[in-house]
């Protein structure tokens, strides 16, 4: 670590999209190039403490951890500043006429007598005034990104909680910093409650007892939750408040303010955030009307028939069946395990509205699980954000929807197929902007893991009895050709399975051991497993349930990385975080992103086509790491490339190894399935069933076969709170 302190000598580099620059700081002891996020102009005093790096290109730079701006009063530092651009309608020539005549007064005169500037010859007295303010935004905003790094905040987040508050920030941290983790995405009620410590706010103030109790509800919803019962509510908030008050006084408060409700079910009282309440309310009131509001289809036999030899086989009656209701039901839910029908049925919906002239609309949450039916059908499917037209980040909060009740999709009936992933959110977009008299088609396993967002959406509609629901039992891939499906039911159903049996694509690797685990791992995704599915090592899939420990995702991803893509001169790295990204890595996108700009190479690398949109789960490969420009030039598995700034990084993971939660909606040839300990919550038959249900031609057991004879046995997948059931009962 080195420490430095001198002027900005000049700015080699700025980022346009974020804080990033290549300096060059003036010191006692010469120049050095400096590099990293920070806010700060030409001539400015800075104070900062960083890493010494060699840059092939470049060669000695300092890596900038924190740094500290001071702007100095002497005249060529003012000179400079003034110059540098930073102020608009100030170029070089006239910051060295205001300096010739205020000298080392001038940032006194901008900030006592603005008016005063009018006296350079140039500067109008509106001009002054604009200077006025310039100068004093820039100030105030640098002081307040120093105020909050102090307690932690990063540069990123500072300026979004600059930019929406403004001069009040100083104000708002004052009386109550706990607005900010009310307003803003990414601040929690910890950094909140650490600035309103250091500020000095009472721990009983009622700001902070009311933003406590929020943000439990709020950690409730991140495990899946829409309401907490109200006892736990206010152990949880007792414990991370610290102190014992009577948080029923508060709640009514909050009661009363509309920022919370409270619904009785069974007897117990339950307590919703408003947002989540309003949310499940929507869904409730929606569903049921879509459900009542249809037209059926009138068909006949002569239609199925032909809908049957369309597709090529005898439809069992449930499916019949199920292509019936979809006819005559405005809303309903088709429900099986893997290979038990859902898409012979989907194609046979498809067929049967194609013969009656109707429009269809196929959709699913992820882009893999989209493309993956679109495949299996041979019928376009989007996702259902792209259905809804959703842009921003793939935000489904309302302003970014482009679908809704005014602007419905268009189509007469609309299939979603994965609906175990679909959370309360993106449902309440979805069921908004069905048309009236569509009929809508839910497609899903329940027994897959839940959504990762809160609410457990497919489950509840199918237990509140109100909906039509067909649950497929009939298994027709037949277990001759396929164990993986055969263990999958058994699994399902909780039965054990004898891992010493011999299969072709249900196999088991015995250790005991972590490392040695790793190891075997290694061996088969690099050697073994490729030429067995006759596919590439990338597209073999280590599926491990937890994120940390030597078993966990953030190692085996370290570990893989080294032994598939080592170290090399030749490749370029990029770290980001606690993550290091190297040129060949494969890789994965977490969340959907609209905004990203892609384009598709012919083999001679010219453009052919380019577009927007990446999605959660895409995988693909770093092409380049570029560390001048700032950026990383991925191509993903479909072929689109995309170039990614640096600060869209926390966008990005390795995807050598993957946790089970963030599979689901995508298939792969083989999986690996490392076992041996972990957390109970997490080692359960849904988590094992989930994993073994992505592969298509192998599934690989490394590690315990207690493990997985208690995975099967545990039943004791966390309990979600939601009110929807009760809610679609009409019980609440
Ligand atoms: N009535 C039928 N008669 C014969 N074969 C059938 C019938 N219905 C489906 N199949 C076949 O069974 C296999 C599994 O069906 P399908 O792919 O529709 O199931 P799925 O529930 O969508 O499976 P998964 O969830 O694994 O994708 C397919 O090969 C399909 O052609």
């Amino acid at each position: 670590m080195v420490k430095l302190a001198g002027y900005v000598e000049r700015i080699l580099y700025s980022s346009p999209n974020s804080d990033y620059k290549i300096i060059v700081v003036e010191s006692e002891d010469g120049s050095h190039t400096c590099v990293g996020n920070i806010i700060i102009n030409e001539g400015e005093y800075i104070v900062l403490e960083g890493e010494e790096i060699f840059h092939d290109t470049y060669g000695e730079e300092i890596k900038v951890s924190s740094y500290e701006v001071k702007i100095s009063n002497d005249e060529l530092s003012i000179r400079k500043y003034l110059g540098s651009g930073a102020i608009k309608g100030i170029g070089k020539t006239m910051a060295g006429r205001i300096v010739d005549k205020f000298g080392d007064k001038t940032f006194e005169i901008i900030e006592n007598e603005p008016e005063r500037l009018a006296e350079v010859k140039g500067i109008s007295r509106k001009g002054a005034l604009t200077i006025y303010e310039q100068v004093s935004n820039q100030r105030s905003m640098r002081d307040a990104m120093i105020f909050l790094q102090k307690y932690g905040v990063t540069t990123g987040l500072a300026a979004k909680i600059y930019n929406l508050y403004g001069n009040e920030l100083f104000n708002i941290l004052k009386t109550n910093p706990y607005k900010l983790a009310d307003d803003i995405e990414g601040v929690g009620f910890k950094i909140a409650d650490d600035i309103a410590g250091k500020v000095g706010i009472e721990v009983d103030s009622e700001y902070r007892i009311k933003s406590g109790i929020t943000y439990v509800l709020s950690m409730a919803a991140q495990n899946g939750n829409t309401c907490l019962d109200i006892n736990t509510l206010k152990s949880k908030s007792v414990e991370i408040l610290g102190v014992d008050y009577d948080i029923d006084k508060y709640l009514k408060d909050m009661l009363i303010e509309q920022r919370i409700k409270v619904c009785n079910i069974d007897g117990v009282d339950f307590v919703y955030d408003i947002l989540f309440y309003n949310v499940e309310k929507n869904i409730a009131q929606n569903l049921l009307k879509i459900k009542d509001g249809y037209e059926k289809f009138s068909i006949n036999d002569d239609i199925l028939k032909r809908v049957e030899s369309g597709i090529d086989l005898h439809f069992n009656e449930e499916q019949m069946h199920a292509i019936k209701e979809a006819a005559s039901e405005g809303v309903m839910v088709i429900t099986g395990g893997p290979g038990t029908g859902k898409t012979t049925i989907i194609n046979g919906i498809i067929s049967m509205c194609t013969y009656l002239g109707k429009s269809v609309k196929l959709a699913a949450p992820t882009g893999k699980a989209a493309k993956r039916i679109t495949e299996s059908t041979g019928y376009e499917a989007s996702t259902i954000h792209r259905l809804l037209e959703i842009t921003k980040g793939g935000d489904a909060s309302e302003e970014y929807v482009g679908r809704d009740e005014f602007n419905p999709i268009e189509a007469e009936v609309i299939i979603i197929d994965e609906m175990s992933m679909v959370d309360i959110f993106l449902m309440k977009a979805l069921l908004k902007a069905i048309p009236y008299g569509a009929h809508l088609v839910l497609v899903g396993d329940k027994d897959q893991l839940p959504s990762v967002g809160p609410g457990n959406v497919l489950k509840d509609i199918i237990e509140s009895g109100v909906i039509k629901v067909i649950e497929l039992k009939m298994i027709f891939r037949q277990s001759e050709h396929s164990d993986i499906i055969v263990n999958a039911h058994m699994i399902n159903d909780g039965k054990k399975v004898d891992l010493t049996k011999k299969s072709k694509d249900f196999v088991y690797v015995k250790r005991d051991e972590a490392y040695s685990i790793l190891g075997a791992t290694k061996t088969l995704v690099m050697d073994k497993l490729p030429s067995y599915v006759n596919s590439d090592i990338g597209s073999i899939q280590v599926l491990t349930p937890m994120k940390k420990g030597v078993l966990g995702v953030e190692n085996f991803n370290k570990y893989l990385q080294s032994c598939i893509n080592p170290k090399d001169t030749g490749k370029a790295e990029k770290e980001y975080g606690d993550k290091l990204f190297r040129e060949g890595d494969k890789v994965m996108q977490i969340k959907n992103n609209y905004d990203y700009e892609w384009e598709y190479e012919n083999n001679k690398g010219i453009v052919i086509e380019r577009g927007t949109g990446i999605f959660n789960g895409d995988t693909g490969i770093i092409l380049q790491i570029s560390e001048f420009a700032n950026m990383m030039r991925i191509r993903f598995d479909d072929g689109k490339i995309v170039n990614y700034k640096f600060e869209d990084l926390s966008d990005l993971e390795l995807a050598y190894a993957i946790t089970i939660h963030k599979s689901q909606g995508s298939e792969y040839p083989a999986v690996v399935i490392p076992l041996l300990t972990g957390p109970m919550q997490l080692m359960n038959r849904n988590i094992l069933y989930t994993a073994i249900t992505r592969a298509k031609q192998c599934v690989c057991i490394v590690g315990s076969s207690e493990m997985f004879s208690h995975m099967i046995e545990n039943k004791s997948t966390q309990i979600r709170y939601s009110g929807l059931k009760d809610r679609l009962k009409g019980r609440i």
